[in-house]
């Protein structure tokens, strides 16, 4: 994508199961990576009192409506105007030992989260996805070490977490045109011929 400001830019999204390692390794990449800037959608959930309670009695923390995804698409389309303004808003460095951002600098956009791609407006947005995957055990174990702002009550992993994980999962792989044409076309580029180009329109990687 071409910003505002006139340089390169690419949203990365790094989306998967909660204790994935997804903030790991976002924070290795924004180590690694000039002008990078992050998005986490842990930062975009609804006050808990807004929270609704479901038929089993949980907080109903892991779905869509417990976050303002409106807000979160407007600060990745912040992102998209003008990379080197919120590079700048956000205390990340742009281009160190330059004054100017010269139109040849890339920008780079890490979107983190754990249900990114259930939600059509952002999709659109991003330039590469990518999915975390941890088996149930080792997900159980990690989250049972993990305190949150708010803790996870008895039960939660298996009640509510887990569960929502995998309706997610399902509903991200089923998902309308995205997903199993962005693998197909992707896994088999050069080999069998690729999806329609309308198909394809929605994921700027495949282009
Ligand atoms: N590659 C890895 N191998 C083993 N443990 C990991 C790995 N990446 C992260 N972890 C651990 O898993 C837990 C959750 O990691 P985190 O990056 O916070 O996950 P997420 O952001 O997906 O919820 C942390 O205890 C972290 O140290
Ligand atoms: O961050 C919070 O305020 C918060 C409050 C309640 C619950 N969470 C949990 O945060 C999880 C997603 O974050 P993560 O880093 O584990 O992918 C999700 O499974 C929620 O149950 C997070």
């Amino acid at each position: 994508s071409q910003s505002a400001a006139g340089a390169g830019g690419a949203g990365n999204s790094n989306g998967g199961v909660t204790n994935g390692g997804k903030t790991t390794l976002t924070n290795r990449l924004i180590k690694a990576l000039p002008n990078c800037c992050v998005v986490h959608q842990d930062d975009f959930f609804k006050p808990q009192d807004q929270i609704e309670v479901g038929e089993d009695g949980f907080k109903q923390w892991d779905v869509l409506d417990s976050l303002d995804m409106e807000a979160m698409v407007s600060t990745v389309r912040a992102w998209i105007e003008n990379p080197v303004k919120f590079a700048r808003s956000h205390g990340v460095n742009v281009t160190p030992g330059s004054r100017e951002p010269s139109s040849q600098d890339i920008h780079v956009l890490v979107i983190e989260g754990f249900l990114l791609y259930n939600y059509k407006p952002l999709v659109e947005l991003f330039d590469l996805r990518y999915y975390l995957a941890v088996p149930y055990d080792e997900c159980k174990r990690r989250r049972s070490t993990r305190s949150y702002t708010v803790p996870d009550p008895p039960g939660l992993f298996d009640g509510h977490v887990w569960p929502m994980y995998l309706k997610h999962r399902k509903e991200m792989e089923d998902g309308g045109r995205s997903w199993k044409e962005h693998f197909y076309s992707r896994a088999s580029a050069g080999k069998t011929k690729r999806a329609p180009a309308d198909r394809k329109a929605s994921c700027k990687a495949c282009l």
